[in-house]
Parts: structure tokens; sequence; C-alpha cells
């Protein structure tokens, strides 16, 4: 059972699971709420001691809740910036958690489908994530915490308004509901300006694969609402619910127009990133994410046989900064760090075709 940062290092967690519906193109169904409570300044202007006494009543009330073995508690101020970046890689918290400053933490499930993080932007942020397209499911997970926190802390709320957030764009519901989605196809076939065209008219809002600030890398975006004012839970769910289905379409089409009209050329695409990945001497990051992205579309067309998806996700995950440092178990710069990603790729495909 998952019970220290230590733990998570010997699996992918949930978002990248690589089950649940629509799985080869819908990576991960993420929702988050964002709250705070009505006793305290919003973050950003409260004191050490109002941020210390918002830990203290949030730990208190999640550890007598009945969920409380779910979950165990990570004080992210004592972290090290490694371990930090670590948990922001594994999407258990937000880049502004692990950049903040001051007292603040997040609670993470053992199964790492959700966290609540104190001390954010907002004074809770609650997210649940689940592997490929899951809305309702991910909806119910975080209504059960949302509930039970509501029951037994007092929640900024406004009849009119709704919930109050530290940044207008929240108020309202304080919800965001993304899919991270693979778009390989969609990008070889130049349709992703209109397909972003699209999705901005809808007030949806593309983003990359950490959040807003991210650039689209290795052709996965994330698709969330724009607007959070003035909508239902569920009328912002439907809408993603209509939506992502159309963009999951066009991305199917594109790839069997690629398999159709220009197999060779995908197939040598997918064989030329596979053959890098596994005699690389030196490689970025950036480079890694692209050609796992060949690869796992190659995977998902039946044009590789041997990787498992599960292989993939642990290569996608485990080539990252900080759980590639994690691994070597000590610091290293930017060039070795390219030197021991390409190592770790060379061993884990290289024992792959062992098995074969
Ligand atoms: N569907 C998803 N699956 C996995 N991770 C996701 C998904 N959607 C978002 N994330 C991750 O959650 C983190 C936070 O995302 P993002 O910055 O877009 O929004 P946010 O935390 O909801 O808030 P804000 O509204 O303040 O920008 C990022 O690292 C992002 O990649």
């Amino acid at each position: 059972m998952i019970s220290t940062l230590d733990d998570l290092m010997h699996g992918c967690g949930e978002w990248l699971r690589g089950e649940g519906p629509e799985n080869d193109i819908v990576i991960s169904t993420r929702i988050r709420l964002a709250r705070n409570l009505a006793d305290f300044p919003f973050t950003s202007i409260a004191t050490e001691a109002d941020r210390r006494q918002i830990l203290d009543r949030v730990k208190e009330v999640v550890n007598n809740s009945p969920f409380r073995e779910q979950v165990f508690y990570v004080d992210v101020d004592a972290l090290s910036d490694l371990d930090r970046h670590f948990l922001v890689e594994r999407q258990l918290i937000s880049r502004e958690l692990a950049e903040g400053q001051g007292p603040r933490g997040v609670f993470i499930d053992r199964a790492e489908r959700f966290s609540i993080m104190i001390n954010e932007e907002d004074h809770l942020r609650i997210q649940a994530v689940q592997s490929g397209f899951q809305l309702q499911a991910t909806w119910e997970l975080i209504k059960q915490w949302d509930d039970y926190l509501d029951q037994h802390l007092v929640f900024a709320f406004d009849e009119e308004w709704g919930f109050l957030t530290a940044c207008p764009t929240n108020v309202g519901t304080g919800m965001r509901v993304s899919v991270m989605l693979h778009l390989p196809a969609s990008v070889i076939t130049r349709q992703m300006d209109q397909t972003l065209r699209s999705l901005e008219k809808l007030e949806l809002v593309v983003r990359g694969l950490y959040g807003e600030g991210s650039q689209a890398m290795g052709d996965f975006y994330q698709v969330s609402n724009q607007v959070t004012l003035g909508r239902s839970e569920e009328e912002l769910i439907n809408k993603m619910a209509q939506v992502v289905p159309a963009v999951v379409a066009a991305e199917r089409k594109a790839r069997e127009f690629l398999l159709a009209e220009g197999h060779e050329n995908l197939h040598d695409r997918v064989s030329r990133a596979y053959g890098i990945l596994k005699t690389a001497q030196t490689i970025s990051a950036e480079e890694t994410l692209h050609l796992l992205s060949s690869v796992r579309m190659g995977i998902h067309l039946g044009l590789i046989q041997e990787i498992p998806i599960q292989l993939l996700n642990e290569l996608f995950l485990f080539t990252q900064p900080a759980h590639l440092q994690k691994l070597a178990g000590s610091e290293l710069d930017s060039a070795d760090r390219n030197i021991e990603r390409a190592r770790f790729l060379r061993r884990k495909l290289g024992e792959l075709s062992k098995k074969v």
C-alpha cells in the first residue's frame, strides 16, 4: 500500500494506468474543485499563522473522516525541490503548490486517484483523476470528498455568485473538468489549428501536459472548461461529454487516413522513433516525449506489437527529470540526465527484445 513518496516509485499511478474508455486517445479525465474557508483571507494575502490554521483545520477534518485510511499526508513545505517536482510530474500537485511558499500540504489517495492540496492559490484544491474518458466516475469520486468537506468546513459561498475563489475565473462552481488527449494524427494531418479554434468557440481551453502556461508537447493536449460562472457542474460535464467524442472521432479518422494513404510513411515514422529510443546514448526529455508519442500511436495502430502500453507509460513517466533523478538516487544536471535517460530507455527496451 502506498504510504510514502518512495512507494509511488513502484508504479505509474491512476492517470497513466492505460485503461478506461477511449484510452487509445483519452489518457485521463480530471476534475478539480477550488474551495476556500470562509473565515480566512485568500492564500495570497493570508499570514503564516492563517495558513497554519487552515492546514490544521483541514487536516483535522480529513483525519477524522471515514475516508482517512484512503489517504496519506505530505508536508509540501518540508520537501526537497526534487520531491516537489516528482509530485508535479505525477500530476498529484500543481506547479503552483510546488513552487509556492510557506505552510502547504497535500493529502494523496493511496491509489493516486485524487489529492487534496491545501494552501494552493485557493485554500483547497481537490482533484480526482481517472484513466481514460470517465467523466461520471471522476465526478462521483470527487463529489463524495467535496460533500464531506462541505459538511465539516465552512466554505466561502455566495447565494448569487456560488463558490468564491482567489481568481475570478474560478468563481461559481470552482470546477475545472479536463481531459488529456493524445492527438498525433490530427497534428500530422494539420487539423489541430482548426480543432483548437472550434474548441475556443465552445468556451474550452487547450493547454499542454503540465497545465496552465505549458506548451503542447508530444502531441498531448489538455482540454478543459474556460467558464465556471453561471453554469452548473452537470452542464460543464455535459459539455465535455458532447465535445470530446467529436475530437476523438476526428483523431481516429486521421489515424485511419494515415494508415490507408501513407502506410509506409507512418510505419517508417513509428519504427524510426522506436529505433532512436532503443539506441540513443543521450536524449532530452522533450525528444523522448516526442518519440514516445509516435510509438504510442504505433502500438494502438498495431504497427508495433511487442511493447505493452503499461511499459510505454512507465517510460513516459520515468524519463521525466524528477523521476529519472529519483531512480538514479541523486541529483543530476541536464547533460547527465540526458545520458541517464538514454541508458534507462536502452535498458527497458533491451529487456523487451530479450523476452521476444
Ligand atoms: N485530464 C488530466 N489528466 C491528467 N493530468 C491533468 C489533466 N488535466 C490537468 N492535469 C494536470 O493538472 C495540473 C493542473 O492543471 P491546470 O494548471 O490546467 O489547471 P488547474 O490546477 O485546474 O487550475 P487553474 O485554473 O488555476 O489553472 C497540470 O499539471 C495538468 O497537466
